[in-house]
This record gives C-alpha cells, structure tokens and sequence, in this order.
C-alpha cells in the first residue's frame, strides 16, 4: 500500500479562503475588522520567520495585523504592560505571544495575563477547560488543524483507535479531548510508555508529536492507518551540501508512507494548517467578542 500525502498546504490555503469570506461579511454586515496581535521576544531567526508569515497571512485573509517585535532583554514587567494595553485595544480581537519566550520572563505568567477571550492559542486555563466541556471558543491551532484534516479524510472519527504520542499542553492534551469530543478511543502515550511500537500498532490513527526527528518506524504503523506527523525538526542535510539542513518529522515518511492509509508531510502538513487555524480563531473570538455566533465551520 502507497498512503495519500495529505496536502496541508492545499487545505490551510482553502482554509484561508473561506476565512476570508467571514471576515468580509462581518466588515460589510457588523463593520467589524478582525485584529491579531502577535507579539516576539527576541531574535531568534525561526520564531521570526513565523511571525512574518503569521502577519502576511493575516492581511491576506483581510484581517487587521498589529506586530510588536520587542528586544530580548524586555522586563517581564513590559511585556505584561504590552499585554494589558493588548487586551484594552479594542481593535485587537487576537493576541500570540510567540513561545518560547526567553529564560528571564515567566511563560505561565504572561499566558494568565492574556484576556481569555481574545487568547487565540487558546493557552489560557479558562479556553483549556472550554475546549474540555464542548464551549465555544477559540481552539488550539495545532490540535485542531490536524483535527480538521482527519475529519476531511476520514469522514467520521466516531470509534476509531487514536495513538498520539507526546503529551504536552501545547499539542498532546488538546489533542486527546479533541479527539475524544468526536468519539475516538484515545490513547496518550509518551516518553516512559513501555512497548511503544506495539502501542503505535494498534492505532487507526497516530497523532505524533514528540519532537524527535524521524523516531516514528514504518513498522509501526498499522496497515492503512492515518499518521499525523506534528514534528519539525531541522537536521543536519549533507546530501544538499556542507552545512545545509532540511525539516523532517517525528515520522519515518518515507517507510511509513508504505504502510500507512494516509499521512502528511513535513513540511506542508500540519505546520501550515497551524497558522490557518490562528486565523479562524481570530474570526471566532472577534464574533464572540461582539455578541456574534462565531462561523461553525472554522472550529472544532
Ligand atoms: N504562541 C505561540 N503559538 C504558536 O502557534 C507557536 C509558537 N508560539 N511558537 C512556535 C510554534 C511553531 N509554530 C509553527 C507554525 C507553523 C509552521 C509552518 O508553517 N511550518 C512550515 C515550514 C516552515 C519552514 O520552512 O520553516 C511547514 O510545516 O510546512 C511551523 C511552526 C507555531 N508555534
């Protein structure tokens, strides 16, 4: 069996689309521009390249994008000052604190501060709990761009094994109650799960997110199974040249993809869904923020 590469790239494009769609309906009917702040800390080149296309992407879609790029000795007494003045404006319906942020400035700290309803990365221990009851509300963007991409190859999830491995609160957690909400059986296994390639066999679908370059084997997919692959990892590439590097998952594609049903690739798999999904998120609290049903089709 040759699985289907899941385009992600594709779908978080058509994605965009149908965002941009809201977003013009709700400037001509309520006159209400979605906003997304994002905010950075430091200079480290990667998180760079993902805020300059988090803010291109933005404007694509017709969004209003608000970019502080602040130096990597601010206090973590400014950067709260920023956030409070973020969830006063009320042009702002979305604030990224990109992660991670330097050593000096407690994570936790500046999370708590970010006014629940305008917290797009549903990091906030009130949009956590949301998502663990069925409330509405923005949704973890990685989590529920790889859900959007096994409801559109599998249909219904109803029943299905689901094996993610990882279980951090960025992807692993959000993803299980995803995952439970529409009906799978889940199993979260992670650094000390004992037999893990005989755990990963049991799976209809493997959600991988580990951040271990390639660590997922070909045999350990069961046959037609979906694979997810969350992991991007940079290696070293000594084919390309001296010095240069490539991104692979936490999967083995290549011998996975001769088992496997379907699987994504890395990259144009799940990283692009995860900067669509930021964007739905921002269309959902905006409609939220103004009394407004927010779009079904942009949540879980
Ligand atoms: N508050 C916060 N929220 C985040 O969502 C967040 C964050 N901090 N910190 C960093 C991680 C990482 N992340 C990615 C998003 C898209 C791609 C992406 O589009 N990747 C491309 C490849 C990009 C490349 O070539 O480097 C792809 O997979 O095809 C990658 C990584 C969001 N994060």
């Amino acid at each position: 069996m040759t699985a289907k590469i899941i385009d992600g790239k594709q779908f978080a494009e058509n994605l965009r689309g149908r965002i941009a769609e809201h977003v013009a309906r709700l400037k001509a009917e309520h006159g209400i521009t979605p906003g997304l702040a994002v905010v950075i800390v430091g200079e480290d080149p990667a998180s760079q390249v993902y805020v300059a296309n988090k803010a291109r992407q933005t404007a694509e879609v017709g969004m209003a994008s608000f970019k502080h790029e602040l130096p990597a000795d601010t206090s973590e007494a400014d950067l709260l000052t920023l956030v409070h003045r973020l969830n006063a404006d009320p042009a702002v319906h979305g604030i990224l604190v990109q992660m991670p942020l330097p050593k000096h400035i407690d994570a936790n700290k500046i999370i708590e501060a970010i006014y629940p309803a305008k917290d797009v990365d549903c990091f906030t221990p009130a949009n956590v709990g949301k998502v663990q009851i069925g409330l509405p509300g923005p949704v973890s963007c990685t989590p529920l761009g790889c859900l959007m991409l096994l409801r559109a190859e599998l249909g219904s999830l109803e029943g299905k094994h689901a094996v993610i491995v990882g279980r951090s609160n960025l992807v692993g957690k959000p993803m299980a109650q995803l995952l439970l909400r529409d009906n799978c059986t889940v199993t979260v296994a992670h650094s000390r799960t004992q037999n893990l390639p005989d755990v990963i066999r049991q799976a209809d679908i493997v959600v991988a997110a580990v951040g271990r370059p390639q660590m997922i084997k070909g045999d350990w997919i069961k046959p037609g199974a979906a694979v997810i692959d969350v992991g991007i990892n940079r290696i070293a590439a000594p084919e390309k040249g001296e010095g240069k590097t490539r991104l692979v998952g936490d999967v083995d594609t290549a011998a996975a993809s001769e088992v496997a049903g379907a699987i994504t690739p890395v990259p144009g798999g799940v990283g692009p869904m995860t900067i669509a999904c930021l964007l739905a998120n921002t269309v959902t609290t905006a409609s939220l923020i103004n009394g407004l049903i927010p779009p079904s089709d942009l949540t879980a």
